[in-house]
């Protein structure tokens, strides 16, 4: 088994470098992904060039694209902000609480059988620092910032990157395949007229 030495990322930029070494291999040790950006500690100061927020939606914010291999990105959310009910495009999915907190609900994938309502498999309020993992193999979420007076903000690695993901009807299970767009890309606002697509909320 390969081993690669667990060492603590003291900085933002730390956590980046050692990504970048962890994805040189083919093969994605999921708890070594994670125990690294669990490892690090939020310093807003490190991060706040990335955070930008909106009024309306939450906020994707590209930081680095990991020599192809991954997307790093910040997610910026707003008080009562949320995600619809989405997969993951068969990537694996890392999200980190930088600030705040933010409440996950996970659903089984619908059968394309029943009606009716989704079906909820567990529900869990992740915390500062903490790091979740989820594939489309575990199921589907909804990321929900429920607090009416702290803004929330999540680092979140996918590895391979994608630009596409299906969001469900809660009520129905019907399923849509949208775009998911940056809102900024390395600290820069992406130019409007490149952001008209749909986005995932
Ligand atoms: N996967 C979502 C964010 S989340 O709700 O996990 C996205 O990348 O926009
Ligand atoms: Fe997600």
């Amino acid at each position: 088994m390969e081993h690669t030495e667990m060492v603590k990322p003291e900085t933002l930029d730390d956590l980046i470098q050692i990504l970048h070494q962890i994805f040189e291999s083919d093969s994605v040790n999921i708890e070594e992904v994670q125990s690294i950006m669990e490892a690090y500690e939020s310093k807003p100061q490190e991060w706040k060039k990335f955070a930008k927020f909106d009024q309306y939606r939450y906020t994707r914010n590209l930081i680095d694209e990991g020599n192809g291999k991954f997307n790093l990105m910040i997610l910026c959310w707003g008080e009562g902000h949320g995600s619809s009910i989405h997969d993951h495009t068969d990537s694996h999915c890392f999200m980190k609480l930088l600030q705040g907190q933010l409440k996950e609900t996970l659903f089984r994938w619908p059968d394309g059988k029943t009606h009716g309502d989704m079906v909820q498999k567990s529900q869990r309020v992740l915390q500062e620092n903490q790091c979740a993992y989820i594939n489309d193999s575990i199921g589907l979420h909804r990321v929900e910032n429920v607090s009416h007076t702290e803004c929330a903000a999540s680092l979140h690695l996918y590895s391979p990157p994608f630009q596409y993901c299906q969001t469900f009807d809660q009520r129905t299970g019907h399923k849509n395949t949208v775009k998911m767009t940056f809102w900024s890309k390395y600290g820069e606002r992406t130019p409007i007229e490149t952001t008209i697509s749909q986005e995932n909320n």
